[in-house]
């Protein structure tokens, strides 16, 4: 009987790492539970989420993006939960699309469940994104570790957020499990929960329990909630200063630079790297068990 084989890619942004399915029809089906199996680092490829990689004329959800986007990051968390952005995810899409002949490095667009994103990518190094503009939604809300709770800023970058300023990063304890929040009404789809500690002037360093992935090396559209909080919190708001205000990001998988624009733009730059390329089984990825 001859085999059916799929390819993949595993590329990864500040160690937040995705499994890359090139699709460009749109052709073949990635039910929540397809999404566990690759992302499963035993019994699957492994990774954070996966990119799905479609033309955006081939997506019911980005048909209409088309003319201004050629290709649909389709983006899922390794739960197989689907989410609205994934700021990494961006990045080494674009970097996917440069290694398979698709776009030149230079300036392109991505489309996505949050809107189209542009991105500048060079030949090799840093790729930024221009993730748009953070909203904040009202209301107190606060996070909690074991006994201890602590108020949060709620920050959407198209997903939701949490960031909670803590004395240490220890204070998460082992994020297993997702940091209980309240009001429970806050976020009906859960919620991204970021620790914050400061490093220096405008140099924050930050833990993040993702929804639909748990603890990440990193989380862009985590890193940009934190930025933005980090920057009110300073006063710093180019809204009211008239400056750009740039803030360096530390995450356990690296660094990456936030730049909040007077007019709310919000710029974020770091690497992206595409690490291998294979095929896996398609019979595989569609019987039931993990055999
Ligand atoms: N887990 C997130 C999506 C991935 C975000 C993160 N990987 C990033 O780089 O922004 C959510 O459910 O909203």
């Amino acid at each position: 009987m001859t085999q059916t084989t799929l390819s993949f890619l595993k590329g990864h942004g500040t160690e937040n790492d995705f499994v890359i399915v090139p699709d460009p029809d749109n052709a073949i089906e990635l039910p929540a539970s397809t999404v566990a199996k690759l992302c499963d680092r035993r019994a699957g490829i492994g990774g954070d989420g996966v990119l799905h990689v479609v033309r955006s004329a081939a997506h019911p959800e980005a048909a209409h993006l088309a003319d201004e986007a050629e290709w649909f990051m389709d983006y899922r968390n390794s739960d197989g939960s689907v989410a609205e952005m994934c700021g990494n995810g961006v990045r080494v899409f674009a970097r996917y699309l440069q290694y398979a002949g698709h776009v030149e490095p230079g300036d392109l667009a991505v489309a996505t469940r949050g809107g189209v994103k542009h991105v500048h990518l060079d030949k090799a190094g840093d790729v930024t994104v221009s993730m748009g503009r953070a909203a904040f939604p009202e209301g107190e809300v606060t996070v909690s570790v074991g006994a201890r709770s602590w108020p949060a800023r709620n920050v959407n970058m198209g997903n939701p957020h949490a960031v909670a300023f803590v004395e240490s990063l220890d204070d998460a304890g082992n994020l297993y499990t997702a940091p209980p929040f309240s009001p429970a009404s806050a976020y009906p789809t859960g919620v991204n929960v970021e620790f914050v500690v400061d490093r220096g002037p405008r140099h924050v360093a930050m833990r993040v329990h993702e929804r639909g992935s748990g603890e990440t090396r990193s989380c862009g559209t985590g890193a940009c909630a934190v930025a933005v909080a980090a920057i009110r919190r300073d006063g710093a708001d180019p809204a009211v200063t008239g400056e750009p205000a740039t803030y360096t990001v530390d995450l356990p998988g690296g660094t990456l630079v936030i730049t909040e624009h007077p007019d709310g733009r919000i710029d974020m730059t770091g690497p992206a790297v595409i690490v291998a390329a294979g095929e896996f089984d398609a019979a595989w990825l569609t019987e039931t068990a993990f055999s």
